[in-house]
């Protein structure tokens, strides 16, 4: 036991777990210096043979060993040790179990202290998170009240929750104060409230504070006093936020100036506003009307969302949005000399083809179906010596016309055909008519010179008597004597061109974007929609962007008169475009634009108008024609489908023409390409034939036609099909009923005849009467009644014919309605079948 006492001083405070012993030794050196070191001493355990100690024992002698070992150099603490010894052995027991019990209390107090920590931090982690959330949902709130404010409240209610909330923020700023009052505002303010922090605080410990648990709930009520820092957060963030949303508002910022055509989608205009097409269309809901983003509003309306939006109304008539380019003049100093365009005219086979074969050297009339030019080219020459010509070969007059109708005069100077064995035929006159009301010279070519009842001086002279005086007869129009058979004087045909086209100065500037001019659209099967367009000013190059009448495009390929691939195109000059969206008219204008919206826009504005004018114009459904059937006016309907643009226009002016005021054509539909099933429905439903001009209807469309008992016309000659529609026109007018008076009578006397009749005793005074005339019977020159003398006799005898001057009994039939004084007319009914010119 003394062994155990003597041990107690000497060890060290109790740990956990020891695993070593320690002592300290004061070491001594030299001048009085000394040092003090700990020592440690690894427990040992002393192995003897035979060692039988109990492991307890064993264990002591293991501790006391190190310490008896380190005992020389050990200087314990004497006020330690002795009060030890003299200590007795309950006080020992009693202060080791104080002791042991102090080292317990200190362990647990640090376990515990680590493990404040560890929640502490824990708490602070999950706080900080709780409170970035609590930012978040308070943010996300703020953001849903800001926009139902923004989209409910006008702008003096926004006015008012701004000072509101400058108040709340002074509130907020004064809250630290617990003097500061508790408002009803405050408690009612759904947002944290500064103000509620005193209250919470009062009375309440201050571990408790800090230790509550941060939830969502409670950072939201603003209800935790420890949360004063993330309010004053929050509110600084509200403020980023408010300022944030006013800078990233470029919308509201930014002012545009926003052009407004006569009526626009809303998708577009929101575009234009740089605005949600949604937000255009909430707006409108507010205003009472229900729209989609695709559907088109007014200008006024559109105006009105202008300005609710805070962007700057530029009204513009729709009509802007065309290409004008009469205003962009080429200065004169720009502009260089271009080849003429000429344009034959002439009476149907005065030679117009030969002649223009003739100058170009190629024979294309031979391989032409009935011998009339049905394609309308164009094609550039230059003849040996002289200057290029474009020609423009076209189907008489009519698209000539056509196509001056559209705004499109390309041509400078007409050629006016006629064959010196025929004269002047009516095309002949019209195409006199049609060059001087397009202002544009003219040269006379007589042709057929070579042909044995050749009279060109008759030729001139007819044409003196339409104003058209040449040269011959001292006027100043050029005229030559050509044989386009056997090619005479073409070169001086030529030179007459080239002459006028000199007089004409004409001149165009080649370095700009291209203007042009449709002179024939086709569907070709392989290329697509191909449009052969007269350049008037500025180049046309591949890769160009432009609109032609209703449709847009690219230029991918440029193909010559020759059938050549080119780069570019120049004033004058006709080529081949393909890369077109759709279909445009001969005369509609070609312009090359700056980019593929600005194409789409004239184009799209171009389409709608069509759409207007067809819908407006020309009404197609059966109600429609059965609604005219009833008026005066019979309607014929028809479909037409062409190969060639230009040849469907022209089939439509020359069917047109042949309307009467009896009958009219209605062309229901005219396009080019083959007959299709929609022409067939089309047809179908309106009782009109389909008219294909070297054209067919595909397989479906005869299927149809087949079941639903379409009329197909075929022609390849443009007169054929004229000469089909009048007779046509003229049988569904019936044939003429003809009256033919033949006789009057004077009613001289009624008496009974037969059972119930009446008959009448007449004095003829005008021409004849005879059985199975018809009749007429008029009272004060009334109509009374029509009808057929049923029986005439003279002297009760039956007679074929009475005379004038003679009496006569008539029985008239169906009527007894008879007085005397009465008239009575007699005629013979012819019926003749129509004609229509
Ligand atoms: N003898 C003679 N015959 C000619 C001459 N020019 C044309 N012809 C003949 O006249 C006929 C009609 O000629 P086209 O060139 O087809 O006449 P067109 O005016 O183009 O006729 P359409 O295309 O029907 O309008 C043809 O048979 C030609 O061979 C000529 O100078 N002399």
């Amino acid at each position: 036991m003394s062994d155990d006492k003597k041990k107690l001083g000497t060890r060290p405070p109790l740990g956990i777990k020891r695993t070593v012993e320690t002592g300290k030794v004061k070491q001594s050196f030299s001048h009085g210096r000394s040092n003090t070191v700990v020592v440690e001493v690894k427990k040992r355990r002393i192995l003897k043979p035979g060692d039988a100690k109990p492991e307890a024992e064993k264990q002591e002698e293991a501790k006391a060993a190190p310490e008896e070992k380190a005992a020389p150099a050990k200087k314990p603490a004497p006020e330690k040790k002795a009060p030890a010894r003299k200590l007795s052995e309950a006080e020992e027991i009693a202060r080791r179990k104080a002791e042991t019990e102090r080292m317990q209390r200190e362990a647990e107090e640090e376990r515990l202290r680590l493990a404040e920590e560890a929640r502490r931090r824990e708490e602070q982690k999950k706080a900080s998170a709780s409170r970035e959330e609590a930012e978040r949902a308070e943010a996300n709130r703020r953001a849903e009240e800001e926009a139902e404010r923004k989209a409910k409240e006008d702008a003096e209610r926004a006015a008012e929750e701004a000072r509101r909330e400058a108040e709340e923020q002074k509130k907020a700023a004064a809250a630290p104060s617990p003097a500061a009052p508790r408002t009803a505002d405050d408690r009612r303010a759904p947002k944290p409230a500064a103000p509620k922090k005193p209250d919470r605080t009062k009375g309440r410990p201050a571990p408790d504070r800090r230790s509550g648990k941060l939830t969502v709930n409670r950072a939201l009520r603003g209800d935790e006093g420890g949360r004063a820092r993330s309010l004053a957060a929050l509110k600084r963030k509200r403020e980023k936020e408010k300022r944030s949303q006013q800078h990233s508002g470029p919308r509201e910022k930014t002012v545009r100036d926003v052009v407004v055509p006569d009526s626009i989608t809303v998708a577009e205009l929101a575009k234009r506003m740089g605005e949600k097409a949604a937000d255009l269309v909430k707006s409108l809901f507010n205003m009472g009307m229900m729209v989609t983003v695709n559907q088109t509003v007014d200008q006024d309306t559109a105006e009105l969302l202008v300005n609710e939006f805070g962007h700057k109304v530029q009204r513009v008539s729709e009509s802007d949005v065309d290409i004008d380019t009469s205003e962009d003049v080429d200065p004169e100093d720009t502009l260089k000399s271009r080849p003429p365009v000429v344009t034959i005219m002439g009476h149907v086979d005065h030679g117009k083809t030969s002649l223009l074969d003739a100058i170009r050297g190629a024979d294309v009339a031979a391989g032409e179906a009935g011998g009339i030019t049905q394609h309308i080219g164009a094609y550039q020459v230059t003849p040996k010596g002289g200057d290029p010509i474009t020609f423009l070969d076209t189907p008489g007059h009519e698209a000539f016309t056509e196509m001056r109708a559209r705004g499109a005069n390309v041509t400078d100077i007409v050629i006016l055909v006629v064959a010196a064995d025929d004269g002047l035929k009516p095309q002949t006159i019209e195409a006199i008519n049609h060059t001087k009301a397009a202002n544009v010279p003219m040269i006379v070519a007589i042709n057929k010179i070579d042909k044995d009842g050749a009279n060109p001086q008759k030729v001139r002279e007819e044409l003196l008597q339409h104003e058209v005086i040449v040269e011959a007869m001292s006027g100043d129009v050029q005229d030559v004597e050509v044989s386009a058979k056997k090619k005479t004087n073409i070169d001086k045909l030529l030179e007459a061109i080239n002459l006028q086209a000199e007089l004409l100065e004409l001149k165009a500037n080649p370095d700009r974007a291209a203007d042009a001019t449709v002179v024939e659209a086709k569907l070709d099967k392989g290329r697509g929609p191909v449009a052969t367009v007269l350049i008037q000013r500025g180049t046309l190059k591949v890769g160009d962007t432009f609109v032609a009448g209703p449709a847009a495009g690219k230029v991918r390929a440029l193909v010559d008169d020759h059938g050549r691939r080119v780069k570019e195109a120049g004033p004058s000059f006709p080529v081949e475009v393909l890369g077109l969206s759709a279909l445009p008219s001969a005369g509609d204008p070609f312009t090359v634009v700056e980019n593929e919206a600005r194409a789409r826009e004239v184009a799209d504005y171009r389409q709608r108008k069509l759409d207007e004018q067809r819908t407006t114009a020309a009404p197609m459904s059966l109600e429609n024609m059965f609604a005219k059937k009833g008026a005066q006016t019979i309607q014929f309907p028809m479909i037409i489908k062409a190969d060639v643009q230009g040849t469907a226009e022209a089939i439509n002016a020359a069917v047109n023409k042949i309307s009467t005021e009896e009958i009219e054509v209605r062309v229901l539909h005219s396009g080019v390409g083959a007959i299709t099933e929609s022409d067939v429905t089309l047809a179908a439903s309106t009782g009109a034939p389909i008219i294909g001009f070297n054209v067919r209807p595909n397989a479906k469309a005869r299927e149809v036609a087949n079941r639903e008992q379409v009329e197909f016309r075929y022609y390849d000659v443009i007169y054929h099909l004229t000469d089909w529609v009048k007779e046509a026109m003229a049988g569904e007018l019936g044939p003429e009923i003809i009256e033919n008076v033949r006789g009057r009578a004077e009613v001289k006397q009624v008496f009974p005849a037969g059972k119930k009749d009446k008959a009448a005793g007449l004095l003829v005074v005008e021409g004849v009467i005879q059985k199975g005339f018809h009749a007429r019977l008029t009272r004060d020159d009334v109509i009374v009644s029509k009808t057929v003398i049923d029986s005439l006799r003279r002297f009760k005898d039956d007679v074929k014919e009475v005379e004038a001057g003679t009496e006569c009994g008539v029985v008239l039939q169906d009527t007894n309605d008879i007085k005397p004084g009465d008239m009575l007319e007699v005629f013979e009914v012819e019926e003749k079948a129509r004609t229509i010119e």
